[in-house]
């Protein structure tokens, strides 16, 4: 097995080739010039239903399918725990290596992050196949989507953060003492060499993402009494749609995950009302920690914005965990404790769930999903961003946000007394909307 890693490490430029992800990915598509084949790996916890790792490998397929990989079959192994040395058992393994080989499978994806040791002790166990991990996956395609130099840095650094701790014991093989060549200090084995070109790499990537950060820093100080709203939620529920429907931005919408990875602000007006309205990276399930970390300047724009969008995606199965892992993530960033707007965006998408008669169940139409403990908890509208349906209400609300933390700023805005008055008697639609650009 040429496990994926190995193409950094071994390569003689490899610290020239930071990309090398992005090489991986392109030289097996050279090779069989068609799309690459994969299985999926994950599982199944003791506590978890069957159907919830099911559920997750749906997911894992989407993620890979962003990359263009088809995914043929996935496996699911129950376990108390994922196997110390192989992640799956013996015999599971002997399973997948069957099906692999007879089918010439090139991919093996696990929906968990592998360790060190789960790599090396997979790479004498299978050969000819390239294994990929989660947070792999998860960053090479912000690696494809990053536009900005911004992004692209964040990603990069990303990557390096994600290796290092991956070399430890991987490249034991490697460690020898060698003579005076290329890039090796006095007396470092091979494997002490690539630590330290990654960690050379790394904090040259830090430095230029410090130089490219105080640019936008004080881009963002010159927006300090603007108000800022932003559009936050899980990956693929509409946002760009939404920021598009709001702003006439041309941003970039697509049923794929992480469209978005760089940020975009623009700047609205609603009756005589500016605010600055960003559009940014989803969230998902397992979200690699070098990536919120690296990407902590992006994520910036929310935990500075005044309000927030969150936007759901009520048509998904599991868009209840969705909103769960979203707050986990603010929290983790310290975004939470602002005015917010739930968005259950997608509702034409929507089919009404099928539960025995007469027997307690959880909300199974949109009517009864109005009711529901998550419409009391929160501010919130029900919208179908592609129908249009509900954007009037959805103006409405943010202009409200908008307009209450705008007048907190500038009491004696001209336009209060007015407002005032127009929020009182239903605020009607359409109303003066000018939007521009502002980067
Ligand atoms: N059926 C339906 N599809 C929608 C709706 N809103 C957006 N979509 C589709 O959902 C997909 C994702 O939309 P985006 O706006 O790219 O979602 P996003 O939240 O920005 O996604 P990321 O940037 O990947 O995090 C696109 O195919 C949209 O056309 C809606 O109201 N109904
Ligand atoms: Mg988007």
């Amino acid at each position: 097995m040429r496990l994926i890693l190995n193409f950094v490490a071994t390569d003689q430029n490899r610290h020239l080739k930071y990309n090398f992800l992005k090489k991986e990915f392109h030289h097996i598509k050279a090779e069989s010039d068609k799309a690459p084949r994969a299985v999926l790996v994950g599982v199944s916890l003791k506590d978890q239903k069957v159907e919830k790792a099911e559920e997750y490998l749906d997911e894992l397929a989407f993620l890979a399918s962003t990359l263009g990989i088809k995914t043929e079959k996935t496996f699911i192994q129950r376990l108390d725990h994922p196997d110390k040395r192989t992640f799956v058992g013996k015999g599971k393994l002997e399973e997948i290596l069957t099906y692999v080989k007879a089918e010439g499978i090139d991919t093996i994806i696990f929906d968990d992050d592998l360790s060190s040791a789960h790599a090396r002790n997979l790479d004498r166990e299978i050969e000819d196949v390239m294994i990929i991990d989660r947070s792999l996956l998860i960053l090479q395609i912000f690696a494809m989507r990053a536009k900005s130099a911004q992004a692209k840095t964040q990603v990069e650094l990303a990557q390096y953060q994600y290796m290092l701790p991956r070399l430890t014991n991987l490249w034991t093989h490697h460690s020898r003492q060698r003579g005076g060549v290329g890039m090796k200090g006095p007396g470092e084995t091979e494997l002490e060499t690539d630590k330290r070109i990654i960690r050379d790499k790394i904090s040259l990537l830090r430095k230029k993402l410090k130089k490219i950060e105080t640019q936008s820093d004080l881009r963002r100080k010159n927006r300090d009494r603007e108000v800022r709203a932003a559009l936050v939620g899980y990956t693929n529920v509409g946002k760009s749609t939404i920021m598009r429907l709001l702003s006439k931005a041309d941003v970039f919408a697509e049923n794929k995950l992480f469209a978005t990875v760089d940020s975009t602000v623009r700047k609205i007006t609603m009756n005589n009302v500016p605010f600055l309205m960003t559009d940014t990276v989803g969230f998902i399930r397992k979200l690699p920690t070098t990536l919120i970390e690296s990407f902590k300047s992006t994520l910036d724009e929310i935990v500075e914005a005044d309000i927030l969008i969150h936007v759901v995606d009520i048509s998904h199965e599991s868009f209840e965990e969705h909103i769960e892992v979203v707050n986990k993530t603010l929290l983790e960033i310290k975004a939470t404790d602002k005015p917010t707007l739930l968005v259950f965006n997608k509702v034409d998408n929507y089919v009404d769930k099928e539960y025995p008669p007469f027997e307690d169940h959880p909300p199974a139409t949109l009517e009864e999903w109005k009711e529901s403990y998550l419409a009391k908890e929160y501010n919130h509208i029900f919208l179908s961003a592609i129908k249009k349906e509900g954007v009037d209400e959805l103006k409405r609300k943010i202009f409200e946000l908008v307009s209450d933390r705008f007048y907190k700023i500038y009491p004696n805005h001209h336009s209060f007394a007015y407002n005032q008055l127009w929020l009182e008697h239903g605020g009607e639609w359409p109303m003066s909307e000018e939007t521009g650009d502002d980067e």
